[in-house]
């Protein structure tokens, strides 16, 4: 079995996701050699400056061409560039990988552009932060997280254990599904939630009657949860947006739906459809905080035992 050790990995985008990644490659000792690649050069020096690499290049091409194990982190919209850039220069029998938020539309941008000699192992790991750029990463961000592959039919499974161990290093767990799948749950889990925040917090700064000083002022900790998520990066979210447009558009169709049905009963002071959904919606986070607290539940485990829930008693 593999222990996720690659010679030389290469790493093209390095702003959150790849700098966590050259963190935790190099505390764990998972490449020999990290040859870090972003488009940007002030970028590009940064990474140099905070010893992230072994060798940096603007040149994608340039980077992958020894490289047993290539990673893509870059907004979605920009992965068909980067696979049209790298494909001539991958080594025969490397892995080429990649973190987007999205997964249908990254396969539909990337494999065409691949060659038949290399490996494509599409990734998405479900943890972040609304930080981007080099210095937000950090080599902890993966533990107890789940990384999501959505293998394509014809993919290798000694390649993709290969890549698999490779994260379990990294710290995560490691699950697969279809790319149409993914884009589904992630739309409700993920995208929705950040659709919602840039919205409300959009519309707090657009009224006219409540000036922004007070907005700042008063904003409660629910209103603060949703300007965090709406600090996210611009240029990855539109791309998001963009690139998973069916299914988050399918989504924000039910999720309109039920506004509409909460807006009638806050309308007709229907208080027992507003305490019967209140309710349930409480019986989720219940669900979600226990399910945190096994030992092998990833996405809030992290997070429960850094910040124990207070008077929160099982349903
Ligand atoms: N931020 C988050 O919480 C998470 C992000 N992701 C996914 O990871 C990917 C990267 O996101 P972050 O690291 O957060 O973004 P970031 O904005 O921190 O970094 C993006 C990097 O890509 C580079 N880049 C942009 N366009 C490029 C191009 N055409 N060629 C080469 N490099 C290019 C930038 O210079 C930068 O180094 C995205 O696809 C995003 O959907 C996945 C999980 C969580
Ligand atoms: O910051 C948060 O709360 C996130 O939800 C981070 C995140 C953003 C995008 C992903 O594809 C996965 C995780």
């Amino acid at each position: 079995m593999s222990d996720g050790h690659f010679p030389t990995i290469a790493l093209i985008g390095i702003g959150l996701i790849g700098s966590s990644l050259a963190r935790v490659v190099r505390r764990e000792g998972l490449a020999d050699r990290i040859v870090v690649s972003t488009r940007s050069a002030d970028t590009l020096k940064r990474a140099e400056e905070l010893g992230l690499g072994d060798a940096y290049t603007t040149d994608a091409a340039e980077a992958v061409q020894d490289a047993d194990l290539v990673i893509v982190s870059v907004p979605v919209g920009a992965s068909g560039d980067v696979a049209r850039t790298i494909a001539p220069a991958l080594k025969a029998g490397a892995i080429v990988s990649d973190v987007g938020s999205t997964k249908a539309s990254v396969i539909a941008q990337m494999a065409p552009e691949l060659p038949d000699t290399v490996h494509f192992i599409p990734g998405h790991p479900l943890a972040g932060t609304e930080k981007s750029g080099p210095d937000s990463g950090f080599a902890e961000l993966f533990e107890n997280r789940w990384c999501i592959f959505t293998p394509l039919p014809e993919t290798d499974p000694a390649a993709l254990e290969k890549l698999s161990a490779f994260w379990r290093a990294c710290g995560a767990n490691i699950d697969t599904m279809d790319p149409e799948h993914h884009d589904k749950v992630l739309a409700i889990v993920s995208h929705l939630p950040h659709i919602i925040a840039y919205n409300i917090v959009g519309t707090a700064d657009d009224l006219q009657t409540v000036t922004k000083s007070e907005v700042i002022k008063y904003s409660a900790s629910g209103f603060r949860d949703f300007t965090r998520l709406a600090a996210s990066d611009p240029t990855m979210w539109r791309d998001v947006c963009l690139y998973n447009r069916e299914a988050i558009l399918e989504m924000l169709a039910r999720f309109s739906e039920d506004l509409f049905f909460l807006q009638r009963a806050i309308r007709w002071g229907d208080g027992e459809k507003l305490f019967d959904l209140f309710s349930r919606t409480r019986d989720v986070r219940r669900s979600i905080i226990e399910a945190g607290q096994e030992v092998n539940a990833p996405d809030f485990g992290r997070q429960v035992a850094a910040h124990p829930e207070k008077g929160s008693k099982p349903a």
